[in-house]
């Protein structure tokens, strides 16, 4: 199967992570961690920063990777980099989702994750818990 690379941000301010919904696509309306694909010749860490600035118009500090998510889609597999991110400038302009929300340890559950992040939503509590 195809695997595709993905990295997504996981931006916490004040205990409060930063959920996006997507607008488009076959998982529209599904809520995710921004982010994409790494283009070639990029490293994670370049692709999250290039990702952000494009999809939210804001500068990111990346501070961790979490987790690499890997996780068999029906017709390829996601190997996804997560990383722990702050805001530097800029206010999470929604350029290509259509809903955003944070939220915190308690309503993370709340929402209808991409099958893929499932899993991840207990490690962003427990992080959220130590820090
Ligand atoms: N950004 C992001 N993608 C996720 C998450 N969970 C998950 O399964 N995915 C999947 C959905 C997509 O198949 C893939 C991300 O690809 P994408 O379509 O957003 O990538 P891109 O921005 O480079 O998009 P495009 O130019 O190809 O449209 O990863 C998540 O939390 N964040």
């Amino acid at each position: 199967m195809k695997t595709i690379k993905v990295v997504a941000a996981i931006i916490i301010d004040n205990g409060k992570v930063f959920a996006t919904q997507r607008g488009y696509g076959e998982f529209k309306d599904g809520w995710e961690f921004p982010g994409g694909k790494i283009e070639e010749g990029e490293t994670a860490r370049e692709a999250i920063v290039r990702e952000i600035r494009e999809e939210l118009d804001t500068e990111i500090q990346v501070e961790e990777l979490l987790d690499t998510v890997e996780y068999d889609y029906p017709k390829f597999h996601l190997s996804m980099d997560c990383f722990i991110c702050t805001v530097k400038s800029g206010d999470l302009v929604l350029k290509e989702h259509e809903a955003a929300k944070w939220l915190t340890k308690e309503t993370l559950g709340s929402v209808e994750w991409l099958p893929a992040d499932e899993g991840l939503i207990e490690k962003i509590r427990e992080y959220i818990q130590k820090n």
